[in-house]
Formats: structure tokens, sequence, C-alpha cells
């Protein structure tokens, strides 16, 4: 194991049953509160931004937007807020999908990508990979190629990583932690 990866490990916490039976639920409040590993976390995050020429970070609400607005400032890069549906003001774009534990809707503002974006989607957990999944329609809907999907943790027993990687189409998924 890395440093990186041993200090980004240390601080999610594991939480059993949360928010249902069942479901072992990785809190990374403990990893926000640590400005080391937020710092550590971000410039892993904003240098697969700069490598894979992304022009856009997308975070994934909620969580997706605690991580991805400072990998945005850190980059140099507009953050575009995926938001669960009803939330945006503006003309969206939606999307239906599946998540571990219930159902959901996620909408983008379609003004906010176009044809010239490369976009790098952000979120802390990819789990059945239905959000992330959701959010990379949304943005080939929008016009806008994907740079790639960064998460903080992948759960590998839910499979979404072949999941994601049906909908990539060749763009890279990368998780700093495999569990
Ligand atoms: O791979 P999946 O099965 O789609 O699950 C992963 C998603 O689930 C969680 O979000 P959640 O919808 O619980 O929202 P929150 O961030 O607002 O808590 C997590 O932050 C991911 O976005
Ligand atoms: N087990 C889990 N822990 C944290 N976030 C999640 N999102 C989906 N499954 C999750």
């Amino acid at each position: 194991m890395t440093d990186l990866t041993t200090l980004l490990l240390s601080r999610i916490r594991d939480v059993a049953d949360h928010p249902e039976p069942g479901v072992m639920f990785k809190d990374i409040t403990p990893l926000l509160a640590d400005p080391a590993a937020f710092t550590a976390l971000t410039d892993a995050f904003a240098e697969m931004a700069g490598r894979t020429g992304a022009t856009k970070i997308v975070g994934l609400e909620a969580r997706g937007f605690i991580l991805g607005a400072p990998v945005a400032v850190r980059a140099g890069l507009g953050f575009i807020p995926v938001r669960k549906a009803g939330k945006l003001p503006g003309a969206t774009l939606s999307q239906s999908y599946d998540l571990e534990y219930g159902s959901a809707e996620i909408e983008v503002h379609a003004e906010d990508l176009s044809a010239d974006d490369r976009v790098l989607v952000v979120d802390d957990v990819l789990a059945t990979g239905g959000t992330a999944e959701a959010s990379i329609q949304l943005i080939h809907r929008a016009g806008a190629e994907v740079a790639g999907v960064a998460v903080l943790m992948e759960l590998s027993f839910l499979d979404g990583r072949p999941r994601l990687e049906a909908a990539l189409d060749g763009a890279p998924l990368e998780a700093l932690l495999t569990v």
C-alpha cells in the first residue's frame, strides 16, 4: 500500500447497517475533517484531471460536491453540479437510475456542458455504478465527452466497474481505494 492509500483508508469509517440493514456504509466524514488527508485526496484527483485533459469537473450530489469542488479549484477548471431531481432551476437533462439502497433521478443544467467539453466525474464511492453510469449518460446526452471517472473508493463486490466501463467506452475509471 502507498502512503496515500494508507492515509485515506485510515480516515474512512465503516458503519454497519446504515442507512438500512445489510449495508456497510463507508463514512468519509473523518477524512473530510483531516486537512492532510483531504488535501492529499484533492491533489490526487486534480492530477487525474490534468492527465486526462479534463476541461470541467462534474460532482455527484452530495458527497461528490464536497470532493469535486476543491478539485475544480485546484485544477483551475469549472465545477458542474449533477443534482438529485427537482433542485436545479434552469433547463435540465434528467436520468433515472438504481443504487445499492433505492432508486433516484439526477439532473444537470443542459447549458453547463457542450461539445467542446471533456468531463471528469468525481464521487466518493462506486457501489453498483448506477449513479456514475447515469452521470455519463447525462454528459453524453449534453454532447460532451467523458475524460474519466475518479472515485475515492470502489466497492468491488457490487460489480460497478464492468457496468461503468461499458458506459465509459475506453475512458479511465480510477479508484484510489478498492475494497
Ligand atoms: O454506485 P452506486 O450504487 O450508484 O452508489 C454510489 C452513490 O451512492 C452514494 O450517494 P447517495 O445517492 O447515497 O447520495 P448522497 O451523496 O447524497 O448521500 C455515493 O455518494 C455515490 O454517489
Ligand atoms: N456502502 C456505501 N457506503 C457509502 N456510500 C455508498 N453509496 C452506495 N453504497 C454505499
